[in-house]
């Protein structure tokens, strides 16, 4: 153990918690103690290494196979010939270790900042002791080293969390951590899990020639998303994979392709490889919290105010750790806001979780924000739903696309809208001008439904126009007929979307 150093600031985790070294950090000595992600043990957080980038970059090239495969649909004759699974994996990783690699060393290199490549515990509120775990840094694998600072940000994630009837079984499974880096593409698989993990791996494994079996203890997939975007996912879920629902494992063993697993419901699944996908644990248990004043929640997350604040003086959490929202742009937007106030103690910025907006890559692509249909129902809204079918519109049309839908909440008496779900082409994408007219709302409210449809040019045939019509399809009163003392609700959080029960 070396003597013990003091900084200025202490970031635990080099994810979003990276991006805290903003200009304003320049001046003052800080630490970024660092443990690695995935079998790799990589520099720089989740959603570079094994999460948003190399699971985006699997699911362009499943598309890629897709629309080969579906080309003749459209009288342009092409075989899918093969899939060269380690060339595909070798150009998501070549492409994203260099840039990992490079930010860790930039780190390591910079003059105002240390890093430690090891794993970090608190053992006083503002004190951490590492041990180094992995070589890439200035100090020796194995070496312990006492550091105390001023401010501590936690931002050490979340893992994925395995249930003990895969663990008690002794059989060997993948999680999202390692799956991607795989040698060879197995022939079938199983995903435990039916959220967003499991949808978007199912639709990349089985674009890729694996035949997928999905069990979830949950009646529809995607459970946390709007019921009527849900259940039409999950029906086509059922077409496309060998979908068990209401069905939790409750033997796992060695057999069968490779891993056979026993159901609640009496079925037996096998496949060759096993995928795990029921959610992720926040990494809070092994950090010493004990040891100081922050609190956790009953599931793990560290407890924050809105300023990102812990119970403890002077320590801070942001992301997975903390946030009831396990998303990549909920955590930049926290660490945007903690960086903020790390330098500015008498000004402090508070993180805003409104109208938080996500999408599950898988196929087709689903995207919400807002509240669903029910969650508007059960708040107490006038409500009026519009389901727009996307073949409806010209260019939906011109895709022969038979499934996707854009699903607009609203309220009738305002004639605004309060949430999106949508399911098909681009979901992702063709969702964001919800996501603004939700957010950009002034003191008076945002735009009504007409005011959005009508206040504004719809490129035409674009697909934009499957939103432009299902705005001009709710059945809302005019704005003008909006009753004063009309306040079903009050403020309202726009819900978790995708909150998995
Ligand atoms: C397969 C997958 C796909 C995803 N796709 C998307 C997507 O498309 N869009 C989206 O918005 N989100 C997506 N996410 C979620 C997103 O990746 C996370 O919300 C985000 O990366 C969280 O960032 P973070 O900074 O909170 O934590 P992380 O990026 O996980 O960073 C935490 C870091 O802290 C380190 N650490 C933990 N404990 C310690 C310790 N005690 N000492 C030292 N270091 C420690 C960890 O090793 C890690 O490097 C995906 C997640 C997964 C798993
Ligand atoms: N596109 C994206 O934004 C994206 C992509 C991937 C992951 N993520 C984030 O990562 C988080 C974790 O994703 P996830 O899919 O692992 O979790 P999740 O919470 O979305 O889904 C977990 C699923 O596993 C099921 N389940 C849990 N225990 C089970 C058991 N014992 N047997 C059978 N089924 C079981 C649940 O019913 C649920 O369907 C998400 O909350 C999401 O925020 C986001």
């Amino acid at each position: 153990m070396t003597d013990s150093t003091h900084y200025d600031l202490i970031i635990l985790g080099s994810g979003s918690g990276n991006s805290l070294v903003t200009s304003e950090m320049e001046s003052r000595r800080t630490a970024v103690v660092d443990r690695g992600v995935g079998s790799e043990g990589a520099f720089g957080g989740t959603c570079l290494n094994v999460g948003c980038i190399p699971t985006k970059m699997f699911v362009y090239a499943a598309e890629v196979a897709s629309t080969v495969r579906d080309a003749a649909r459209f009288g342009v004759d092409a075989t899918l010939d093969g899939v060269r699974w380690r060339d595909i994996r070798d150009r998501v990783f070549g492409r994203i270790d260099p840039i990992s690699e490079g930010g860790r060393d930039y780190r390591r290199d910079a003059d105002h900042t240390d890093l430690y490549l090891g794993h970090g515990r608190f053992v006083g509120d503002r004190e951490v002791e590492v041990v180094i775990t992995r070589p890439g840094g200035r100090h020796e694998v194995g070496t312990r080293h006492r550091i105390t600072a001023d401010q501590v940000v936690v931002a050490t994630g979340a893992r994925p969390r395995v249930p003990q009837v895969v663990l008690d079984a002794g059989v060997p499974f993948h999680t999202s951590d390692s799956v991607m880096r795989i040698d060879e593409l197995p022939a079938s698989m199983v995903v435990v899990g039916g959220g967003v993990v499991a949808a978007e791996f199912a639709h990349v494994f089985s674009s890729l020639g694996v035949r997928v079996s999905v069990v979830t203890r949950s009646s529809r997939m995607l459970r946390g998303v709007d019921e009527e975007i849900s259940q039409a996912f999950t029906d086509l879920a059922r077409q496309a994979w060998h979908l068990h629902t209401d069905a939790r494992p409750t033997a796992v063993r060695a057999g069968g392709e490779g891993v056979e697993l026993d159901l609640a419901d009496g079925a037996t699944v096998t496949g060759e490889l096993l995928l795990v996908a029921t959610g992720r644990t926040p990494n809070s248990d092994d950090l010493g919290l004990e040891r100081t004043a922050v609190r956790t929640h009953d599931d793990g997350r560290v407890a924050v105010d809105e300023h990102g604040r812990t119970d403890a003086a002077g320590v801070w959490a942001l992301g997975d750790v903390s946030s009831t929202y396990q998303l990549k742009h909920v955590a930049n937007h926290e660490a945007r806001v903690v960086a903020h106030n790390l330098v500015h103690p008498q000004d402090l910025r508070t993180v805003d979780h409104r109208y938080v907006p996500a999408a599950v890559f898988t196929h087709p692509q689903v995207a919400t924000v807002g509240l669903s249909e029910a969650g508007a129902r059960e708040a107490g809204y006038d409500v009026t739903v519009k389901v727009q079918r996307y073949g409806d519109i010209a260019y939906g049309w011109a895709m022969e696309d038979t499934t996707g839908l854009f699903k607009l909440v609203g309220d009738r008496r305002t004639g605004r809208l309060l949430g999106a779900h949508a399911m098909g082409p681009h979901a992702s994408s063709l969702i964001q001008p919800v996501i603004q007219a939700l957010s950009l709302a002034g003191p008076e409210g945002g735009p009504t439904a007409e005011q959005l449809a009508r206040g504004q040019y719809w490129i035409h045939p674009a697909l934009s126009e499957v939103l432009e019509n299902a705005l001009l399809g709710l059945d809302v009163q005019p704005f003008h007929d909006a009753t004063a003392e009309y306040d079903p609700a009050g403020e309202h959080e726009g819900g978790t979307p995708l909150d998995v029960a």
